[in-house]
Formats: structure tokens, C-alpha cells, sequence
């Protein structure tokens, strides 16, 4: 199933259990508006190639969209509109005034140069001002793109508009990022980890965990669970994999990435398949990459007793079903990985007031924001006897619901 399909089958899932009207529901699903661009970039070598560039706006019911921009081979249409939809829920979960969005580009980054991609990014940016905006649809960095591109997206738009730091966020501290948020997704991931394990009576330390995507989310998640005395016993990437069941020291992995650009040859751990990351021996696993990841070839497989989906949409509703059965507890991505735009929304507010925050306010803020979101979704589960899926589900569902119904329906 695709991931539209599957984001789909959920919302309407918690829209049955919520009881919604009809028209609420039909006008949920349904994107506020899709935009497709062509981006031609001049290469370096004088030949002009052709990238297509997609943002879907899902939904602005509770507040400007947001959500970030993924540069990937695998972006299309129907993807980029679950990831908007998925945004939707998740900034109503994480109870942050916005809306969801998501946008992408169909391209290799790491078959461009810097100042190719600089190229494309100004081009998309040139053919999405006018639909972007500070209270409009503020973008961030997903898959493939970094502080710097949004830094190039700020850039381009305030030549149109005027100096506008708020209308994106993961920016570079000096141009208005707000400290923190490079770690946010990664660190909320650990915060909701903790939270999670706190209900089973467990803990961080000593528990041992696999994590499938070494980039931003994949290495500050490992990083901050081996500050805590989790043991990383494996980590897989793009380039390969590596295990230690006595724990990878992810200081020196992190290092050896930065040094080399693999995982491989680090000689604190082996090497293993990539493919066999995700049915690892751990007691947690944290998908940190694409999605569609576990599916019905592999969830079976799986020995992990807790999968906390730090990717968008990691899960397919096979494996879903399969894992469940299994008594695998799944805390769902539009609560597991909503530190990152948690800290977007700390950044954005911190734009709009003209004064920075410090990081130890940031951080003490995402543990609130997160362990209340946590608890908000406990209590859809106790209400609706559902699990973690649907109480997160149907929290955001039933909050953005809300204020579409309160906004009214008069043209
Ligand atoms: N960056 C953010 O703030 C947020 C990211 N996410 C989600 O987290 C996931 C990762 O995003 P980032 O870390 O930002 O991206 P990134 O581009 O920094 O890192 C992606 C990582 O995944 C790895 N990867 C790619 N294909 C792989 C494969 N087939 N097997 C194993 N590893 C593979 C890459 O080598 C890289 O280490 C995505 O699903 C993204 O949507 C969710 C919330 C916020
Ligand atoms: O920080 C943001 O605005 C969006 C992050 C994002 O794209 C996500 O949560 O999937």
C-alpha cells in the first residue's frame, strides 16, 4: 500500500472512532492546494536539466501549514501529499498553531554540487514565493536538505517580500535559527522514547537499540541515547551497516562518518547487511530514514519489543497489523519525530518576538511539549480503547476537526 493510501486508511480510522461529519471528514482528506513546478537547473558544465518540484499544502485550519522539503530520487506526488497530511496531525498532536504541509524535489543531492544545488533551490523558491509566506506555509529541512537550504530559501523569497527570517525555519543560527533545533527531531525522539519507556517501568539505560538512517534524526537520536547508557548496538546508512552487542561508541562512529563519509571500516564495530538492520537482535528500534520500511516481507521478523518511528510514515498497515500481534509497541511518527517541528515553532516565534531563546530553555520547552503530547495521546487510548496509532490519530484529527468546524463553512 502507498504511503498515501496508508495515511489515508488512518484518517479514516480515527475519523470512525470520532464519529466525524461526513463533509468535515471528505474536506480533511482532500489537500488545500497542490503545486507542481518544473525547476530547470543550469548545470555546472553548461547542460540545463529538469527537476520537478512539488509542495502540498494539506491543510490551515489551526494556523499557517509547515513542513519540510525533501530532496530525494523517490519524491512524488502522492508522497509529498501523505507527508503533508501526516503534518496536519502532527502539529495538532504536538499542539502548535499551524497546519501541515510538505514539499520536495526529485533529485540526487549528492550528485549536484553545492553550487548546483544552491541553483535549484533559488529556481523552486523563485516558482513558490508567492504561495509561501510567514502566516502562510513556513518550510523546514526534511530528507536531503540541511540549514544551509533553507538558508538559500530565505534568501531568495526576502528579494521578493523584504527581509523575512520567519518564513522558514532550520535555519542557521546566524541568520535567525533558533539553538536546538539541529538536535530537535533526534532529541524529541529520545524524550518520547523516555516517556514511552516510563509506562512499561523501563528506561534508557542499558536497554539496547537498533537505528536504521545515520543523518540528522538518526545520529542525535543515537548520540543522545548513549549519553543516557542506551546501548547502540547497531546503525545502518545509505553506505552500510555496522554492529556491536556491547554498544557502538557514537562519539567515534559520528567521527568516522564525518572523516570517511561511511559507516564502514569504523573500528569499533563490524560490519553486517544493511538489510538485516531492521530484524537486528535490540530491545528498541528506531527507523531514522525512508518510509514504507517495515512491511509485510519483514515485520514477522522483527525482535524489537518497542518501535519508535522517528522516519515519516516508516510503517505500512501489513506491518502494522503483523507487529501488533506480535505485542510490539509502536509510538507513531506524527508523536515521535514532532520535536523537530516543535523547535520550528520555537524558532518561528522567536523570529517573530526579534529575541533568542537559549538552548536549555529550548530543550526544557520540547520535553513539555512532548511529554504532554504524550500524555494527551495515553488518554484518546484510555477514551477510545485504541492503541497508540489511533490515540495519536485521533487527538490530531479530532483537534483540527474542531477548528475547521468553529471557522465555519460560509464562503
Ligand atoms: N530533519 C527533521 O527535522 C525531521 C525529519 N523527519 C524524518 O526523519 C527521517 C530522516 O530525516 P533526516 O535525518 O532529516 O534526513 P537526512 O537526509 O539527514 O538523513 C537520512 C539518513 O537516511 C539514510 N538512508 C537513506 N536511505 C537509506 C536506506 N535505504 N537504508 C538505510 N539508511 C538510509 C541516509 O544515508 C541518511 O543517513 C525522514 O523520514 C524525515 O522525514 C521527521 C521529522 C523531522
Ligand atoms: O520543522 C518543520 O517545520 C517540519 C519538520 C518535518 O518536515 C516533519 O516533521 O516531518
Amino acid at each position: 500500500m502507498n504511503a498515501l493510501a496508508a495515511t489515508n486508511r488512518n484518517f479514516r480510522q480515527a475519523s470512525r472512532i470520532l464519529g466525524l461529519d461526513s463533509k468535515i471528514e471528505k474536506s480533511l482528506l482532500i489537500p488545500f492546494r497542490e503545486i507542481k513546478v518544473e525547476c530547470t537547473l543550469p548545470k555546472d558544465d553548461g547542460t540545463l536539466v529538469s527537476y520537478i518540484g512539488f509542495r502540498v499544502q494539506h491543510d490551515n485550519a489551526r494556523g499557517p501549514m509547515k513542513g519540510g522539503i525533501r530532496y530525494h530520487p523517490e519524491v512524488d506526488p502522492d508522497e509529498v501529499n501523505a507527508l503533508a497530511q501526516l503534518m496536519t496531525w502532527k502539529t495538532a498532536v504536538a499542539d502548535i498553531p499551524y497546519g501541515g504541509a510538505k514539499g520536495g524535489i526529485g533529485c540526487t543531492p549528492k550528485d549536484l554540487s553545492t553550487s548546483e544545488l544552491e541553483r535549484l533551490t533559488r529556481v523552486f523558491t523563485q516558482k513558490i514565493h508567492d504561495l509561501i509566506g510567514v502566516n502562510t506555509d513556513v518550510p523546514a529541512p526534511d530528507m536531503g536538505t540541511n540549514a544551509q537550504t533553507m538558508a538559500w530559501i530565505l534568501d531568495e523569497y526576502s528579494k521578493f517580500h523584504g527581509y523575512s527570517p520567519a518564513v522558514v525555519t532550520g535555519k542557521p543560527i546566524d541568520l535567525g535559527g533558533s539553538l536546538g533545533r539541529e538536535a530537535a527531531t533526534g532529541r524529541g525522539v529520545v524524550y518520547a522514547t523516555e516517556a514511552l519507556l516510563a509506562e512499561h517501568g523501563k528506561s534508557i539505560k542499558g536497554l539496547t537499540f537498533a537505528i536504521q538512517g545515520f543523518g540528522n534524526v538518526g545520529s542525535w537520536a543515537a548520540s543522545l541515547l548513549h549519553e543516557r547508557g542506551g546501548k547502540v548496538v547497531a546503525v545502518s546508512d545509505i553506505t552500510g551497516a555496522v554492529k556491536n552487542s556491547n554498544g557502538i561508541d557514537i562519539t567515534a562512529l559520528i567521527q568516522h562518518k564525518e572523516a570517511t563519509g561511511k559507516l564502514a571500516d569504523f573500528n569499533g564495530a563490524d560490519a553486517m547487511d544493511a538489510n538485516d538492520l531492521l530484524t537486528h537482535e535490540c530491545d528498541v528500534l528506531i527507523p531514522c530514514a525512508l518510509g514504507g520500511v517495515l512491511n509485510r516481507e519483514n515485520a514477522g521478523d522483527v525482535k524489537a519489543k518497542f518501535i519508535i518511528e522517528a522516519a515519516n510514515h516508516p510503517t505500512d498497515p501489513d506491518a502494522d497489523e503483523i507487529l501488533t500481534k506480535k505485542g510490539v509497541t509502536i509510538l507513531p511518527d506524527i508523536y515521535a519525530n514532532a520535536g523537530g517541528v516543535t523547535v520550528s515553532y520555537f524558532e518561528w516565534v522567536q523570529n517573530i518576538q526579534g529575541f533568542m531563546w537559549d538552548e536549555e530553555k529550548v530543550n526544557q520547552e520540547l520535553k513539555r511539549y512532548m511529554t504532554r503530547a504524550f500524555h494527551n495521546i495515553k488518554g484518546m487510548c484510555h477514551s477510545h480503547n485504541c492503541n497508540l496509532r489511533m490515540g495519536a490519530f485521533t487527538l490530531g484529527v479530532n483537534r483540527v476537526a474542531r477548528a475547521t468546524s468553529l471557522r465555519g463553512w460560509e464562503a
